[in-house]
């Protein structure tokens, strides 16, 4: 459903991503791994079109979204979660949820509200705090949540264990691999923490220094090399 081919991207004249080539199915969960600096959110604001690119090409579902900006890629159905979470701090649960589902009917919002309360329990329980007074965890557990209200074909979540304690880093893990089973939805994945992709991911894809040093299927991650790329 995603396919990116030959993508360079500079920041001045530093070449930070060099012809980046991935692909990622419907349904299924790629890993983007790589340690800090490597280039991973350079690629993703790439692929949201919230950054050019310089050559490449960028294509969902088999449409040619390169040259698209980014309020045209989520209309077609790619929901960004980025690393910071970036909620609304002083809206409340609720208020940020409703923004997730500006584009949707009354009825059909109620439909994936519950959905997604189902999915996420807490954020049921708090809809009427701040954002910003949430844990770091609850706040992200409600940016994937309000990505998800838009009903996206795609998902791309950056680094979303970031910081946030054990117990909601298995919570965020089982949404996704929920979202996995359920099949209708590409994931990409983009992490340092191994452990936590391995386990989630169908797919992998390293990248080191702007370039892809290894991908393939989770089973033929060789787990010792994958993670002498991800040690500083
Ligand atoms: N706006 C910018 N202008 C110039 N250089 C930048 C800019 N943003 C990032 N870089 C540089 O580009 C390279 C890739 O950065 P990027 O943030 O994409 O890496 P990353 O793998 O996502 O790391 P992190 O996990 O820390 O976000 C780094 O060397 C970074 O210093």
């Amino acid at each position: 459903m995603l396919n990116v081919e030959q993508l360079n991207q500079y920041y001045g004249s530093s070449h930070t991503l060099r012809g980046i080539t991935l692909s990622l199915e419907k349904g299924k969960c790629l890993a983007l791994l790589g340690r800090n600096g490597v280039g991973k959110t350079t690629l993703l604001k790439c692929l949201m079109g919230v950054l050019p690119s310089a050559s490449g090409k960028v294509t969902l579902e088999g449409r040619d979204i390169t040259s698209l900006k980014p309020h045209q890629r989520a209309a077609l159905g790619i929901a960004y979660v980025p690393q910071g979470r970036e909620i609304f701090a002083r809206l409340s649960v609720e208020e940020n949820l409703l923004m997730g589902m500006a584009t949707k009917s009354g009825k059909k919002a109620l439909l994936i509200k519950d959905e997604v309360y189902e999915l996420f329990p807490v954020l049921k329980e708090m809809l009427h705090r701040r954002g910003g007074d949430l844990s770091g965890g609850q706040q992200q557990q409600l940016a994937i949540a309000r990505a998800l209200l838009a009903e996206p074909k795609l998902i791309i979540l950056d680094e979303p264990t970031e910081g946030i304690q054990p117990s909601i880093i298995k919570d965020i893990g089982r949404v996704i691999r929920l979202l996995r089973e359920r099949g209708n939805i590409g994931i990409l994945l983009c992490e340092q923490y191994f452990d936590f992709a391995r386990d989630l991911a169908d797919n992998f894809v390293v990248l080191s220094r702007g370039e892809v040093v290894a991908a393939g299927s989770q089973e033929s991650m060789d787990d010792e090399s994958v993670k002498r790329h991800l040690a500083v």
